[in-house]
């Protein structure tokens, strides 16, 4: 499943569709069209699927949800449906979904339909296009690009989705540098650190890591409320879908357990607290059992902690 280089670092490998949805391009904006796969556990899921819920799209795109237990592979099987003669130990998740464009089991049927040839690795989120049955994009910063302005000219402009803008034009330098580093040093870093399968590899990767949580720490101690301007952009999105996780999943399934956010990380802390309290896209799509589960399950047991998944604002906070 991880790719790794010869000396036992985890390594990224890269996403083959990368169309985006466009007016007048090959793939436009349209109701009822597009689908988007996920699976709750996922980080890089989970960024499309605020964006997806941020921006109001829930009537213009369905989502099929994969069961987290990564067997094979991504499987749509929901909590009432086995696979018939799998013998293997398939946990029950309310909330999986089926295949709801065509019933399939796997993901890797879906990239096969989409491309015959296909030989990457089946990953989630996919934004798959009904009307030419093939994948638009399978790599999130670019998908998330999409849900955040390619449906825009079909969003009701009554909407309050419809003026969000994830990428404001005068802040797009700044939010790619900032996006450039939290990538590396936290969203790949921490597969980085847990993927790594020896010591020293461990070593190097647990140090670019935890300099990039100070460096997080560092940037939201001046008093700023998000990570690039005045409100929140595509950056925050990037950062929360690897914040959320941090306590609950890669402390322990990742040994990234240098700091916790919630003890370390004061002013990441409450950007965190505020992002999952106060913005009803980022809570409603974190599901607890799923992400936890999703990384878990390899050893056969859900560890019981941290006692709160994530803690409350204070009164001074909220
Ligand atoms: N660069 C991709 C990475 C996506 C990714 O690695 N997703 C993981 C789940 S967290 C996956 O689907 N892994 C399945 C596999 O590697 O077999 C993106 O950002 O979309």
């Amino acid at each position: 499943m991880a790719v790794r280089n010869d000396d036992g670092s985890f390594k990224m490998r890269e996403s083959k569709f990368r169309n985006y949805i466009a007016v007048g391009g090959r793939f436009p904006p349209e109701k009822g069209r597009y689908h988007l796969y996920v699976s709750y556990a996922c980080p890089w899921a989970h960024r499309a699927l605020i964006v997806w819920a941020l921006k109001g799209l829930e009537d213009i795109i369905d989502v099929s949800i994969a069961n987290p237990q990564l067997l094979d592979g991504w499987r749509f099987v929901p909590s009432d449906r086995k696979v018939p003669n799998d013998e293997r130990d398939v946990w029950d998740f309310p909330g999986a979904t089926v295949d709801k464009v065509y019933g399939t089991t796997q993901l890797s049927d879906l990239y096969h339909k989409a491309d015959p040839t296909y030989d990457g690795r089946y990953t989630v989120p996919v934004l798959w296009d009904t009307r030419e049955a093939t994948i638009v994009n399978n790599e999130s910063s670019e998908v998330v690009r999409s849900l955040a302005s390619g449906f825009d000219s079909i969003l009701p402009a009554s909407l309050p989705a419809s003026a969000i803008d994830l990428y404001p034009e005068h802040l797009r330098a700044e939010i790619d540098a900032t996006n450039a580093w939290v990538h590396r040093d936290i969203n790949v870093g921490v597969y980085k650190v847990g993927f790594a399968t020896t010591q020293q590899a461990y070593d190097v990767a647990i140090r670019d890591h935890v300099a990039g949580m100070a460096r997080v720490e560092a940037l939201l101690s001046d008093g700023r409320e998000w990570l690039v301007g005045g409100a929140m952009t595509e950056a925050d999105v990037r950062l929360f879908t690897s914040i959320i996780r941090y306590d609950p999943v890669y402390v322990v399934a990742f040994k990234t357990n240098y700091g916790l956010v919630r003890h370390d990380y004061p002013y990441l802390h409450h950007w965190l607290k505020k992002m999952y309290w106060t913005v009803p896209a980022c809570k409603d799509t974190t599901h607890w059992d799923h992400l936890k589960a999703g990384y878990h399950w390899v050893s056969g047991k859900i560890p019981i902690g941290p006692n709160n998944n994530i803690e409350a604002l204070t009164d001074d906070e909220g």
